[in-house]
């Protein structure tokens, strides 16, 4: 499924993602997971009008997508911090709830979306963003990160869509 330099490129990433026991937070290489992304994306979703990043980590690859791809960026933020007509959805994430917004203007009924973020643990986020998006009539092609944490069955929450994630964590 991967080149050979797409393997090169996840094993470099694995071998920076650090372990911080009750902090949730992770590290990673950008050259690598830029050139992995671009990758992925041109054989897997390569007709997308925009990337959506999340709030906060997810932003960090939607803008080097993006911007290679010459398309649109569209952020999708926690509460209070997109200007003008917003749509809201709650949700719950793996460590508490919390609440997501889109601008109404922001994507145009029709388009197609990529939505990325850096990690899959038990879907609530990816999940928010994809009614979002639907809400404005834009339509979700794939949802991709770096990392999932199967066990925490994202991916249930996220039956009806494409999802793909780089490296899996299989332990709790
Ligand atoms: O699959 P889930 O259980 O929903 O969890 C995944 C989300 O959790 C983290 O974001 P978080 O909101 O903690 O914060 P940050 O990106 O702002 O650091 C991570 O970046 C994902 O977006
Ligand atoms: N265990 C975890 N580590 C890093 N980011 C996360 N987001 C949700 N759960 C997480």
């Amino acid at each position: 499924m991967y080149s050979a330099e797409d393997n090169a490129r996840i094993e470099l990433i694995k071998k920076h993602i650090g372990e911080y026991p009750d902090f949730p937070k992770k590290g990673i290489i950008f050259k690598a997971v830029k050139e992995l992304f671009l990758s992925y994306i041109k054989s897997s979703c390569p007709d997308i009008d925009a990337v959506v990043g999340l709030d906060a980590r997810g932003f960090l690859f939607s803008l080097l997508i993006a911007s290679e791809l010459s398309i649109g960026c569209v952020p999708i933020r926690k509460k209070g911090k997109l200007p003008g007509e917003t749509y809201s959805v709650e949700y719950q994430l793996e460590y508490g709830v919390d609440v997501f917004q889109l601008q109404k203007s922001a994507l145009k009924p029709g388009q197609k979306v990529l939505i990325v973020d850096d990690l899959i643990a038990t879907g609530g986020t990816l999940e928010a963003a994809t009614k979002l998006i639907e809400k404005s009539g834009a339509v979700v092609v794939e949802c991709l990160a770096i990392m999932e944490l199967t066990p925490l069955k994202g991916r249930d929450k996220l039956k009806n869509y494409k999802v793909h994630s780089f490296i899996q964590y299989d332990e709790d």
